[in-house]
Order: C-alpha cells, then sequence, then structure tokens
C-alpha cells in the first residue's frame, strides 16, 4: 500500500503524530527523514529560518511554489494568525494527495488550499480566479529552473507590491543560479541570505530573501 517514499511519509505521520497538532506533524516528519529516508522537506534547520521570516513579516496572503508532502505548507499554516491564507501549488498529483492528508491530519486545511497544476497555469488566474489582489508572502520551494520566470511572471500578474517577501529554498543545494542573479541585480529587491543546511545532510543550502521594492 505505501509503495512510495512519500506514502510512507505520511503513514508515519498518521501512526506517530497528533491528530491536530501541527508542530507534531513537523516533528515526525523531521524524525522520519532523518532515521530512515531523505525527502525533500525544507527541513528543520532552514524551516527555523522559515519560521522567523514568517513571523516577522505577519503574512496575510501566501502562495508556496511546489507543496510535495505539505512539510512547509502545514510548518507556514501553525503560524498564521486567525483569517490568514496560504495557497499552495503542486503539479504531481501524487504530492498533492498525500499534502492533502498530511494538511488534514495537521488541522491547518481551514488555512492552507492546494491548486494542483503547473505554476505558470495557476499564477495568472489567482487574481481573478482565486480573488488574491497582491501577496505579503510567496514561498518558491519547485523546480528550480523554474524559480527566475516564476518570480518574473509574478511581477508581470501584478501580484507583488512594496514590502512583499519572496523567500527561496535550495539557492545553493541544487541552486538556482539565474534567479539568484535577477533578484540581486534588477534592482527591483532587497536581498538577504541565510545560509543554513541542506535538509537532513551536513551539506551547505542556503535561503534568500528578496523583498519586493515595488
Ligand atoms: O528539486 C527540488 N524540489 C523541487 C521538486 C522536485 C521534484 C518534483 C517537484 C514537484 N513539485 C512541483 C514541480 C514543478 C512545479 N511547477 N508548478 C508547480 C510545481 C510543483 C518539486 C529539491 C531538491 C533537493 C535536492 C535533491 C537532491 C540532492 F542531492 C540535493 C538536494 C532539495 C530540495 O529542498 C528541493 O526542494
Ligand atoms: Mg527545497
Amino acid at each position: 500500500m505505501n509503495h512510495t517514499k512519500e506514502q510512507r511519509v505520511l503513514q508515519y505521520v498518521l501512526d506517530n503524530a497528533t491528530r491536530g497538532d501541527p508542530q507534531s506533524v513537523v516533528d515526525s516528519i523531521d524524525n522520519y527523514c532523518n532515521k530512515e529516508e531523505w525527502a525533500m522537506n525544507v527541513g528543520d534547520q532552514k524551516g527555523l529560518i522559515l519560521d522567523n521570516i514568517v513571523n516577522e513579516s505577519n503574512p496575510c496572503v501566501l502562495l508556496e511554489l511546489g507543496t510535495y508532502c505539505g512539510y512547509s505548507a502545514v510548518r507556514i499554516a501553525r503560524l498564521l494568525k486567525p483569517g490568514a491564507h496560504l495557497y499552495t501549488v503542486e503539479f504531481n498529483p501524487a504530492f498533492a494527495a498525500v499534502a492533502k492528508q498530511m494538511i488534514e491530519f495537521a488541522g491547518v486545511q481551514d488555512k492552507v488550499q492546494i491548486l494542483e497544476g503547473n505554476t505558470q497555469d495557476i499564477i495568472p488566474q489567482l487574481k481573478k480566479k482565486y480573488e488574491v489582489d497582491t501577496l505579503d508572502f510567496v514561498f518558491i520551494d519547485h523546480w528550480k529552473d523554474k524559480y527566475l520566470e516564476d518570480t518574473k511572471l509574478l511581477e508581470k500578474c501584478n501580484l507583488l507590491r512594496k514590502g512583499t517577501v519572496v523567500l527561496a529554498d535550495n539557492v545553493i543545494v541544487p541552486g538556482a543560479p539565474d534567479f539568484l542573479e535577477y533578484v540581486r541585480t534588477c534592482g527591483r529587491y532587497d536581498c538577504t541570505n541565510y545560509p543554513s543546511f541542506l535538509e537532513y545532510m551536513d551539506e551547505k543550502d542556503a535561503l534568500e530573501k528578496a523583498i519586493f521594492r515595488g
């Protein structure tokens, strides 16, 4: 039944975490991926940096590109104030199915909406179909060669406003060099690099925060 790694991660959460307790879901995924099988969740070390940046920006409308098992969606949603909402985009149906169950078990389903599809199709729909005005926070964690084109698409769709926080995972490993170059040199973002480590490994990685200047 649990033929995929993602299903095994979910099963471990169902067997070991507490329903309705998002912190226990985050901790269980980290335990499993540290002990049993590596998986590409943002993880606990980069996750603490993510927590701090979410808390300091106090966002109301958030977008995540790349849901995977729902680890960062649960991690972010557990910090959100009442009424805040996270849209998370996943094109892989198997990942979206696991993430849906993960999010519901954690009890954050009222704060999180999984949008199944490709970012280039969904981003242009956010204003009209999902009634988004502008985004307060964007977490980018999908295919690394799509970070740049999707950041430009967010600009083109007028979804960014002065102060929107764009936070990107994996800017060292696997890396997103064209994205980094763009946000650091185009003159429209204030950038900060947060050195850390690749999830569940000793390899160096980093998050990049790019605040849109408007
Ligand atoms: O590649 C990564 N993540 C992206 C990703 C990858 C596959 C599938 C999806 C499916 N989700 C998806 C895709 C395309 C999409 N278009 N629109 C929506 C959408 C949604 C997402 C990644 C890799 C490593 C890593 C691997 C190996 C290694 F040695 C070191 C490090 C570490 C990470 O933290 C990572 O995040
Ligand atoms: Mg990642």
